[in-house]
């Protein structure tokens, strides 16, 4: 769609039965998502919290001031000092992880999707939660057998559901339908409570996401005074904080913290075990960027003596690149949208076009999958190259079509965690092993046409092959 009308700045579209306009020009990009963000505040509620107050109380689905109050209680948790305290947890999930496939002389064939996903189980468990899993040895753990249950965007009943909440809402409610599988609320209700629990009883400090939205009820996060002089990856979105010192002491109820730490595990699951396989296809397709790639790990844990640290990682241009043009091709999140929250009128900038009144309560869509993929955009958009983020080439990319993690006030939150966890179980990985094509790989990758989130038709079947092995 975002190519039929090309020299249209917005197209109109259907979602169902509900009219939404689809825009696909920068300069509107900037004007909806950022400069005129107080017009475009939420996200269109397709669970009503009614029917899932799990669901509905979580950061992505609040709206308005709900929404302002919780991400300004919740920001400092994702701040990069906050990811650095972080940092150890993830790298032993990465280091387990690799040394599970290390006493296999030969190559090994995996499916990344699962191993993948197995790993951001384990580190959401110790990070958010600050329980050790091994997910890899123990298959069926229960954290993780939820945690499939949680984001297992498929199947008949998932369509009704999705299908029968955007038609009525209403009747959703009254024929009792739920989002997520009974078991899991309950799952995920014990587990916090039972943690908060046990931490006020025995005293018990972890710098973990539990932590820190218990100092957050407490009002006591503040933002680190360092956090905005850092420097960044690329694929890092700068957050507005302009409500930062702002700090509501407002009320977080058992729900409200399970809500959160609920999407976090939603979040973490799915889509960084996506951008993990999508960039390990791309490496494994590609040996000579897969080797330029060990070729800076080799040199950065030379560098360390043998022990990478969050700075050391931090500074690795090229795994930024790499990642940076992962998520350039293969976005996690295909589109975003915004709902109209005050009347808002495109004025028109070239001969043809009118002034364009947006109501209040009309929806706006973005795709950042067809942003990343035009080619006025970005030249030979099919090809994996992580040169377009090199320190040279990267101010020629137009502000504003770049977006994987959304961009404004709304922005993922959680795009600092994500980067770091996939960088760190990267750097682990092809320290050991080269991501090798085998037999069972089906390349070209085809996208499924059967899930939600973006997943490859027969799986991600690729061969783990000791460095320097001749199997
Ligand atoms: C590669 C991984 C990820 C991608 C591509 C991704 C992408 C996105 C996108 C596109 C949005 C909507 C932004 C907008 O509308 O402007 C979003 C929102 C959000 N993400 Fe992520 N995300 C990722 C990982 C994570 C992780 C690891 C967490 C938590 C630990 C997280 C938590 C959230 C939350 C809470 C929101 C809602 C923010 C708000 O409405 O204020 N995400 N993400």
């Amino acid at each position: 769609m975002q190519f039929a009308f090309p020299n249209s700045r917005y197209t109109g579209i259907y979602n169902f039965f509900v009219p939404v306009l689809l825009i696909k020009d920068p300069e509107l990009v900037k004007q909806i998502m950022v400069k005129n963000f107080e017009h475009f505040v939420d996200h269109r509620q397709v669970i009503p919290e009614e029917c899932e107050p799990l669901w509905g109380k979580n950061l992505f689905s609040l709206k308005g001031d709900r929404w302002r109050s919780m991400r300004t209680t919740l920001s400092p948790s994702f701040t990069s000092s906050k990811m650095k305290g972080m940092f150890e947890f993830m790298s032993e999930c990465a280091t387990n992880f690799v040394r599970h496939f290390e006493s296999e002389s030969k190559t090994i064939t995996v499916e990344l999707k699962d191993v993948f996903t197995r790993y951001t189980n384990d580190v959401i468990a110790s990070v958010a939660f600050g329980l050790s899993c091994d997910s890899l040895k123990e298959r069926d753990n229960e954290f993780y057998r939820m945690g499939k249950l949680a984001t297992n965007l498929t199947g008949f009943w998932f369509n009704i559901a999705i299908l029968s909440f955007m038609i009525s809402p209403t009747l959703s409610k009254i024929l009792g339908v739920s989002f997520f599988d009974k078991k899991v609320t309950k799952f995920f209700r014990r587990l916090v409570k039972e943690n908060i629990e046990s931490r006020e009883k025995n005293r018990i400090v972890r710098a973990d996401m539990i932590h820190l939205l218990m100092e957050a009820r407490k009002g006591k996060l503040k933002h680190d005074e360092n956090d905005e002089h850092e420097s960044e990856g690329f694929a890092v979105v700068q957050e507005h904080h302009s409500h930062k010192n702002k700090l509501d002491n407002e009320f977080l109820t058992d729900d409200d913290l399970t809500a959160q730490a609920l999407v976090f595990f939603f979040a973490g699951f799915e889509s960084v075990s996506n951008l993990m396989c999508f960039t390990s296809y791309e490496l494994a397709i590609d040996p000579i960027i897969q080797k330029k790639l060990q070729d800076e790990i080799d040199i950065t844990l030379e560098e360390c003596k043998g022990r990478v640290t969050y700075d050391a990682l931090m500074k690795m241009e090229y795994m930024d690149m790499v990642v940076s043009e992962g998520l350039r091709k293969w976005p996690a999140a295909v589109a975003t949208d915004r709902v109209c929250v005050k009347p808002y009128t495109i004025e028109p900038v070239k001969a043809g076009e009118k002034p364009l009144h947006i109501k209040k309560g009309e929806y706006v869509w973005v795709s950042m999958y067809a942003m990343h993929r035009d080619e006025n955009l970005y030249p030979e958009p099919e090809r994996f190259n992580p040169e377009r983020f090199s320190h040279e080439n990267k101010s020629s990319i137009l502000p504003y079509t770049y977006l994987p993690f959304g961009l404004g006030p709304r922005a993922c939150i959680g795009n600092r965690f994500a980067l770091l966890e996939t960088k760190i179980l990267l750097f682990h990985l092809l320290s050991k092993f080269d991501i090798v094509v085998v037999e069972k790989s089906v390349v070209p990758l085809k996208l499924s046409r059967k899930q939600f989130n973006p997943a490859a038709e027969g799986g991600f079947w690729f061969g783990l092959k000791p460095r320097n092995s001749e199997t």
